[in-house]
């Protein structure tokens, strides 16, 4: 009956009832537009696309921060379609970091989308987890792995392991080479985390290098076969990393049916496979070294084995972190290890490695604060500059901490945080039902005129010692809301010690020995924001350092 219809319809038929189905659609569309539940200002958006049309010419973050200026502090977008309220200030966010689990934001989202699922990144670690049990499961893990005191103290024996290979490296090629430093930082903090969570060098900047300078290739073979090895493996995870946008905006029609669309998918899971083999392996051949080991012999300090040894007899963790719940009790599942080291890795490797580039590049146009920063290695980590760091000297580096953090502030690697609540909040002035979807502007908030002195100007003393100064007045009383570079609450970053680790070891072990030179100093930050606001390039020249 109903093919008989169509084969009925002429061409002019099925034009009329094309042009009546996008009235209907984009009709019902404003309708819910104009009828919506506490209207804010914000750009009309479009039916389908919402409102990611009118970013075109800007990037990301940029784009965000001139809405607020047209907008205001609390205005609206319709992004992926869905509709997202952006905040500016304070006032409004002060609900949504509250470090307990009674909050009533525990997400970053609440949509995990089939595509994700279908390429399975959909929450078995702690990242995009948002089956609050299961997180809490994970997260307990994650955090014990990565705070106990002996976790970091081999963490800084690490940096300065791999900081003296990446150096001979760096000394190979020569004081004129020009070093794309985020390149070299990508695989430096890659080799780093793989070292945390799976105990195994990855040898991504030896790779690295050797894909540089092939001709000076003294390698034999087996050392060869390990750096492809290497090489592949480390193409393989940014290639499951980038390729996640493909599952998010492309929905299961697409991805299975579109030309190079579907070819695109296809090669991308095939790849996910690859990965996920190798690494279930990695699992696998640690659970039999494990089971091998004598009980009264210790174990190595990485991410994989205190996961693997969670809730079983080899246990080192006195403190029990299941509360009452049995099933948290239980020991993890390869499947949730897998899920965990992912998000070490997908966690640990841009952040630490764009911010690094970030301070460089800040530095390069800022001698006065590598002086100052230089006059405290000096005095934490004394003239020998060739001493390796200690875990004890780290917390003494409080100018380098202000460093950190002023960079991150002119320029945070997550410029937003997405927060979703679970029951209704007043936010505004306006009551907004559970599942309503805020991202919080910290690009924005972190250059407000009123809660930092002179917003534009790079100074990493706003950070230091301020209880003893009277011109950072403002940030006394603003800091502790008005920043952010791990997030805060239950979610914030379980990293962060791990990430202060490496970025104060980097730049002591950089700056005391050598000078950094950048390649153009008038050329402006190259930069990409999406997801992260991310270094595309950064050439630099590193001389040794003139006393
Ligand atoms: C400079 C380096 C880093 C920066 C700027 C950074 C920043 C952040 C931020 C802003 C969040 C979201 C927090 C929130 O929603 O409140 C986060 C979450 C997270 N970070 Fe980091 N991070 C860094 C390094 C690391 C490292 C080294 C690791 C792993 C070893 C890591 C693993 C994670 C994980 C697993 C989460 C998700 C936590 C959850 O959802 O419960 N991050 N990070």
């Amino acid at each position: 009956m109903i093919s008989t219809i169509v084969f009925s319809l002429g061409v002019s038929d099925i034009f009329y009832l094309l042009v009546t189905f996008i009235i209907i659609y984009v009709s019902r569309y404003y309708y819910h537009y104009f009828t919506r539940l506490n209207p804010l200002p914000g750009p009309l958006p479009l039916p389908i696309v919402g409102n990611i049309h009118q970013k075109r010419g800007y990037e990301f973050n940029d784009w965000l921060m001139s809405l607020h200026k047209k907008y205001g502090d609390m205005f609206e977008l319709s992004l992926a379609g869905q509709r997202t309220i952006i905040l500016c200030n304070t006032d409004l966010i002060e609900n949504m970091n509250i470090p307990s689990t009674k909050t009533r934001y525990p997400f970053r989202r609440y949509i995990v989308s089939e595509g994700v699922k279908e390429y399975g990144i959909d929450g078995t670690g702690i990242i995009n987890n948002i089956d609050p049990k299961s997180w809490k499961y994970n997260r307990q893990f994650f955090v014990q792995a990565m705070m106990t005191p002996s976790f970091n103290y081999q963490a800084v024996e690490w940096m300065n392991e791999l900081w003296s290979e990446m150096e001979s490296f760096w000394n190979k090629l020569g004081e004129n080479h020009e070093l794309d430093l985020i390149k070299w930082m990508h695989r430096f903090s890659n080799d780093m985390i793989f070292k945390i969570s799976i105990g195994k060098r990855n040898n991504s900047v030896a790779s690295y290098y050797h894909t540089l300078v092939p001709e000076s290739n003294d390698l034999d073979e087996k050392e060869k076969e390990k750096i492809k090895e290497s090489e592949d493996f480390i193409q393989s995870l940014e290639t499951l990393i980038r390729g996640a946008i493909y599952f998010f905006y492309f929905n299961r029609f697409m991805r299975h049916y579109v030309p190079f669309i579907r070819g695109k998918a296809i090669s991308l899971l095939k790849n996910r496979d690859y990965l996920y083999e190798k690494l279930y392996n990695i699992i696998k051949e640690r659970r039999t070294e494990i089971e091998n080991t004598p009980l009264n012999q210790p174990l190595r300090h990485d991410m994989l084995t205190s996961f693997i040894t969670a809730n079983t007899p080899r246990d080192v963790n006195i403190v029990r972190h299941g509360d009452v719940d049995a099933d948290l009790l239980r020991p993890i599942t390869d499947k949730e290890i897998l899920g965990n080291i992912l998000d070490a890795i997908g966690g640990g490797t841009d952040t630490v490695s764009n911010l690094f580039c970030f301070i460089v590049y800040h530095l390069g146009h800022h001698p006065e604060v590598v002086q100052r920063l230089r006059q405290e290695f000096d005095e934490v980590l004394g003239k020998d500059v060739t001493k390796p760091i200690t875990h004890n000297d780290i917390d003494k580096l409080q100018y380098c901490d202000a460093v950190i953090k002023e960079v991150s502030r002119h320029c945070p690697v997550n410029y937003s945080l997405g927060r979703v609540s679970v029951e209704k909040d007043t936010v505004g002035g306006y009551v907004w039902p559970e599942k309503t979807s805020f991202s919080i502007l910290y690009c924005s908030i972190m250059k407000r005129k009123d809660y930092w002195t002179d917003p534009e100007k790079f100074d990493p003393d706003r950070f230091y010692k301020i209880d003893d100064s009277d011109k950072y007045f403002l940030e006394k009383q603003h800091v502790k809301n008005a920043f952010s570079i791990f997030g805060g609450g239950i979610r914030a970053c379980p990293g962060r010690k791990l990430a202060m680790i490496e970025l104060k070891c980097l730049l002591s072990l950089i700056y005391r020995k050598y000078d950094i030179e950048l390649a153009d100093p008038n050329a402006p930050l190259n930069y990409h924001s999406a997801l992260l606001t991310v270094c595309k390039e950064l050439f630099i020249k590193v001389k040794p350092r003139k006393f």
